[in-house]
């Protein structure tokens, strides 16, 4: 494990390992139960996951959910109460952090205070013992890779957060892992900052092919960053998916709260077919029926709510409409945001919000217009219940 304690690529048996195209992560029914009475719910509550080798895997999921304590057993910083964890079929949990060859990167940057930006990074090298010409020439590769040549003999505190941020970066890459770690490294940085590393952490993780797992609970970073999601409750994974699926066919109405926005109207399932791509079922809303794709989980007696995102709403002029019904709804709140427009709309199905992009000049609904509601049917997701 590459910290700014100890080192990385080590094996078991104490010799180097070389980077390879390997890094497949398998968790089996990984459990955490800290100490604390018999009555307190486990942190990580059994988690089976397939990590493949260079794939760039996100934990995502409420505070207190088990994000880092998952990472911290695959660090070896924190040891599971049960279950097995193998890197390329080879068992990490027998092994401290420092013969894993894997690397973190922290929220905190964790670096060496007293040293400069080349030692740090070299560090993880030199007790090695790797001779001093390569470690040179792998340290200036590492700094150059990410920008930060001319900043060499800086001392971390002449050093921005996101300078400090991609030396921690520099200094995990150097070390060649199998596995690179990822615990919430933006939370300290600007917005702005964050958006920018987020594309640089991408771009150099696509370059060097590593496998690498990712916590944070920045639902547009892991959007953005992962090939999949983990999204995690109270333990437990609730979906593990890509970006995609997860926000078009959330696994329940958690993951689909907790992923964008959403709107859940209440209905009841018509009719339920089976498709080759799926079930589709017939419901009633906004007092239209309309045919939507629906969760495998569900059958014909099923208790369902449909989600329809914001931006699926669909407005239509309704000149003549004098009240709320059926498909007719009221204005109660207009924002406008540039680049597009959020509506609060009066419903018989109760208030929903409509995102509408791009809206053509002087063309924003005042409050207490009327308008058709309706939604693109396909992008809708039918769900089972939740209390
Ligand atoms: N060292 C510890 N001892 C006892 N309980 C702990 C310890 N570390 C974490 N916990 C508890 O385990 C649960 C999971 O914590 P964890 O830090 O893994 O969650 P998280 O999803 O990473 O949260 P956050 O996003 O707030 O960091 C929480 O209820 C937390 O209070």
């Amino acid at each position: 494990m590459a910290t700014t304690t100890s080192t990385s690529t080590s094996t078991s048996s104490g010799t180097t390992a070389q980077a390879g195209p390997s890094g497949s992560l398998h968790l089996d029914n990984l459990v955490k139960q800290y100490p604390g009475g018999a009555s307190t719910e486990p942190a990580v509550a059994g988690i089976d996951l397939d990590i493949r080798p260079g794939e760039f895997l996100t934990l995502l999921g409420p505070s207190g959910c088990g994000k880092t304590t998952t990472l911290r057993m695959i660090a070896g910083f924190e040891t599971p109460s049960h279950g097995s964890l193998t890197l390329d079929g080879e068992d990490m949990v027998a092994l401290t952090p420092d013969k894993r060859p894997m690397a973190m990167v922290f929220q905190s940057y964790a670096l060496f205070p007293h040293m400069s930006v080349f030692d740090n990074v070299a560090y993880g090298l030199r007790l090695q013992k790797l001779p001093k010409k390569r470690v040179q020439e792998e340290v200036d590769f590492a700094l150059a890779s990410m920008s930060l040549t001319k900043l060499a003999d800086r001392a971390p505190n002449q050093l921005s957060g996101g300078q400090q941020q991609r030396v921690a970066l520099a200094r995990a890459m150097v070390m060649k892992p199998k596995v690179l770690l990822f615990d919430e490294p933006l939370s300290n940085l600007d917005a702005k900052l964050r958006v920018q590393m987020r594309t640089e952490i991408r771009a150099l993780q696509h370059k060097l092919g590593i496998t690498s797992v990712y916590v944070t609970h920045d639902q547009d970073e892991a959007m953005s960053l992962s090939d999949r999601i983990v999204v995690m409750r109270q333990g437990r994974i609730e979906q593990v998916a890509t970006p995609e699926i997860v926000y078009r066919k959330p696994a329940s109405v958690f993951v689909a709260d907790f992923i964008g926005r959403a709107n859940f109207l209440d209905t009841s399932i018509g009719h339920l077919t089976l498709h080759a791509d799926g079930a589709r079922a017939t419901v009633r809303a906004l007092g239209t029926n309309y045919t939507v794709p629906a969760h495998d989980g569900i059958d014909a007696s099923s208790q369902v709510c449909l989600m329809v995102r914001p931006e699926s709403v669909v407005l239509a002029p309704a000149p003549d409409a004098r009240e709320v019904s059926g498909d007719e709804g009221r204005v109660l709140k207009s924002v406008f945001y540039g680049a597009w427009v959020e509506y609060e709309i009066e419903t018989v199905d109760g208030n929903v919000t409509a995102v509408i992009y791009d809206p053509a000049p002087g063309d924003i609904l005042d409050h207490g217009t009327f308008v058709r509601v309706s939604f693109e049917q396909d992008r809708a997701w039918l769900l089972p219940a939740e209390d």
